[in-house]
Formats: structure tokens, sequence, C-alpha cells
């Protein structure tokens, strides 16, 4: 049965080969395969090479090995989201795409994702993580409710070495994962003056210069063994099955994570985002859950926070969509550690507006950045202890018709051998105080710190 994918694939991709296209990939309908043990088994060829990613719903499902195409840009400025486009645009122009069927998900999907703020000075640590990078992978795993789907992406590539790798990842058998891993230090990153920013930025903004700043703060944690970033996922993706399950390789990086925010979803002209802003932790009983959530609907500062968030979505969608509906108030999203305000907004673009200039339009909402946007991220930049790197950024993938979603980049870590740099940050506003602030980046971290293994529940 396996045997005959790679037939079958090969056969196909020699005669597109023949037509001298600049690029050629061919889908066909396999069958099912758990993208984890596709990934892990991606690891004897594409080590360094891997993307993963599940949406909150699970309906699409990728799993992308080694590179057919990187595309980059170092621009520093928001034209970054553009030039991405342009260059996609140019690729697809000499593609030659064979597929079976024409469903969404299959075909070539460029996955990537963007640094938060490429005007902050980059730390070592990020330095495989430029401003914007996209990849066109070799091979595409996708998953679409339940149905699963290869794609592969070549330009004159050998046959024969291809061959050997469909047949390898068909036959991938799980690695068994005996190994005792567990943390040995764990550290806080400039916690006095993340909490003495905090004060800072709160009399800024009774002074009336700024309404919103969003804060991160950084966690470093060492482990006795090499992080392995198949077990983050899988633990990830038991753990927090409403997220965005997420693994961007890089060389020796990996920045994974489990977001519970979407950015944006285009399928057609039909867009999709959410306001996520206002937390609290879940409560250990039934009864203490529903009285934190209830408080959280009712407090005043969250409900500002979150509204302020609404607000900048509501017009940035207006402007390029038609018939934006928002409901009138929050409801409550919660997650397994967490739970937060939560609005959805949905509309349907107007012509000629794309995927990433939404992304462009939205990045970073008042959720992340601040309001208003540019003096927010301004005031990160300055005072904020960390690079955030591509952490609190859109990540996501985009198909050739500019169907795609973007997740926001957050309960996310960078790991490097046997370290992980884990990233929260949290809303700050007039009434905002920096040690219940700084509680709440604690239960932000705790999603990442459990699936790593540096916390018991
Ligand atoms: C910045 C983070 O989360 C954001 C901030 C929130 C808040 O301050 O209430 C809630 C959800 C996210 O939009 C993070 O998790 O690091
Ligand atoms: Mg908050």
């Amino acid at each position: 049965m396996v045997t005959l994918y790679q037939n079958k694939v090969i056969d196909r991709l020699r005669d597109a080969l023949t037509k001298k296209m600049n690029i050629v990939s061919v889908s066909m309908k396999v069958d099912e395969v758990d993208p984890l043990s596709f990934f892990e088994a991606g690891e004897k060829f594409f080590l360094g090479q891997r993307f993963y990613w599940s949406d909150c719903t699970n309906e699409y499902v990728f799993v992308g090995l080694g590179r057919t195409y990187v595309i980059q840009s170092d621009d520093q400025s928001k034209h970054r989201f553009i030039e991405i486009e342009r260059k996609w645009k140019k690729i697809l122009e000499g593609a030659l795409i064979e597929r079976e069927q024409d469903v969404l998900g299959t075909g070539p999907i460029l996955f990537g994702g963007f640094a938060f703020d490429p005007l902050k000075r980059k730390t070592e640590k990020w330095i495989n993580f430029p401003s914007a990078r996209f990849i066109l992978p070799s091979i595409l795993l996708s998953k679409r409710n339940n149905e699963t789907w290869l794609t592969v992406n070549v330009v004159d590539q050998s046959l024969e070495q291809l061959e050997e790798i469909i047949i390898h990842l068909f036959n991938g058998q799980k690695k068994q994962n005996n190994k005792d891993v567990y943390c040995l230090l764990k550290k806080e990153i400039e916690r006095e003056k993340w909490i003495q920013a905090v004060k800072d930025v709160t009399s800024e903004i009774h002074d009336g210069k700024i309404q919103k700043v969003v804060l991160a703060r950084e966690l470093e944690l060492m482990f006795n063994e090499q992080i392995d970033s198949a077990r983050v996922l899988a633990a990830l993706r038991e753990q927090q099955p409403m997220s965005y399950i997420f693994a961007f390789e890089n060389g020796s990086s990996c920045f994974l994570g489990a977001s519970p925010e979407q950015l944006v979803k285009k399928e057609e002209n039909v867009c999709e985002t959410v306001c996520l802003a206002g937390s609290i932790k879940r409560g250990k009983t039934l009864k203490e859950d529903e009285q934190l959530g209830d408080w959280l609907l009712h407090d005043e500062k969250n409900r500002q926070e979150h509204q302020l968030v609404v607000d900048m979505i509501c017009n940035a969608m207006n402007e390029v969509c038609d018939h934006v509906v928002v409901p009138q108030a929050p409801t409550l999203l919660k997650m397994r550690h967490i739970q937060h305000l939560y609005t959805p907004v949905k509309g349907y673009s107007k012509e000629n507006v794309s995927i990433l200039s939404l992304v462009e339009r939205l990045h970073p909402t008042p959720a992340l950045g601040g309001f208003p946007q540019e003096e927010a991220v301004r005031k990160i930049r300055e005072i904020e202890p960390l690079d955030r790197g591509w952490y609190a950024a859109p990540i996501g993938w985009m198909d050739a018709s500019g169907n795609g979603e973007f997740a926001v980049a957050i309960r996310s870590a960078l790991i490097h051998e046997n370290e992980a740099h884990l990233f929260a940050g949290c809303g700050i506003v007039a009434h905002s105080d920096a040690y219940s602030e700084y509680e709440e980046t604690n239960v932000k971290f705790k999603p990442m710190l459990f699936a790593l293994g540096g916390m018991d529940e």
C-alpha cells in the first residue's frame, strides 16, 4: 500500500518535470497517518527543517519537511508583509500545480512567521528568526477534517532520494521515549526591572500619554537532556487541544507553542479574527472556576483592556471588509490553565484584500502591543527587558489562492539543545497593579512549563 504512494508521486513528478517549470507541486490523497509520527519520522532527513501546525478546531493539521523555497525579508517596516506576498506570487507564476482534487490545505502552501518588532535590537538566540521567514516545504502532509493528503514540491531534485524518503516517512516507527527529562534550573529574567517597567507604564497611562501597553517577560529553563520538539508537541497536543499548536524549526533552534489566539483566517472572502484580552486563572473547583469567570466578565479593568482590542480590530476590519459582525459583549474562553475574555469578529473581504494585508493591518493588535499602536510598540522597544523575536507575532500559513490562517505566537518557547526560553506578557492599563500582572504572566507560562516538564500541574 505504502509503496504505491512513492511510485505514483514519482511518476507524476517525472512527467511534470519534463515540462521545465520553475517548480512542480503534486498532491494526492493518502491513508490516514498520525501527523506527529510523520513529524518524528522527518527527523532522519529533515532535522532543523520541519514545521508543525494544527489550528484550534483541528480542522487543519500540517507537517512540513525540507525546503523547496525559503522566502525571507529583512525589511524593518510594515512593508515586510507585502514583500513576502510579492515573492510568493512570483514563485507561483512559474509553478505547475497538479492536484487530484481541488481541496483546501493541499498544493503549494507556505508556512512561516514574522518578528514582533524588527526594529528591536536582536539578541543572539533569535539569530535564525529574521523579520519575516516563510518556507515552501519539499514534503507537506495535510490533514483536513478526516482526510489526509501528501504534497511534494520540487524544483529539480533527485527523484531517487525522494523515493527513499517517502518510504521512510510512511513507515516511521514512533520513537520509544523513556528518557527521564527534568528541569535543572529555572531563571526569571530581569524580574525587578520588569515590575518597575509595569509601574512606570501605569503612571504614564495615568498621565494620559498612552492607553495600553503589553509588557512581556522571559523565563529561562535548563534541562538535563536535549529537548525533543516532537515530545513537547505531543504533550501540547494532549494538554491544549483547543489551541493552535505550532513548531517552526530552524537549524538547531525550534520555536513552538500552544496559542489560544487567532490573528486572522481567510477562506475565499470570509475573514475571521478574534479579540482575546483580559485574563484570570482557572478555579480548582467548578464553583471557584465559575466565580473567577464571573468576576472576569464584570471586572472593569479587564473589560477596558479587552474593549481596546475590540475597538481597534473592528475599525481595522471595517476598512477592508463588508458586513462585519461582532457580538455586543465578550464571553469566556476557558483553556486548561487560564480563562480569557473573548470576542470573535467576522466579515467578508472587499476585492484585492489579501491575507497578508490583513496581517499587516492587524499586527500588533492591542492584545499584544497596546494602544495607540505606534506609541505602544515604541514604548515596548524602549523599556521591555527582552527581545521578543517571533513571540507574540503572526505565525501561520497561506496557499496559492490566498487562503490561510495566522495565529499570534503566544504561550510559546524558543528551544535550543537543552535550553528553553519562555515568554509571557500582559496588557497594562490605567488600573493595573504590577504584582497582579506579574501573577498573570505566571499563569501564562504554565502551558509551556507543563508541556516541557518544568512543573507539576
Ligand atoms: C501577551 C499574552 O497574552 C495576551 C494578553 C492577555 C491579557 O493581558 O489579558 C490575554 C491574552 C493575550 O492576548 C501572553 O500570553 O503572553
Ligand atoms: Mg491581562
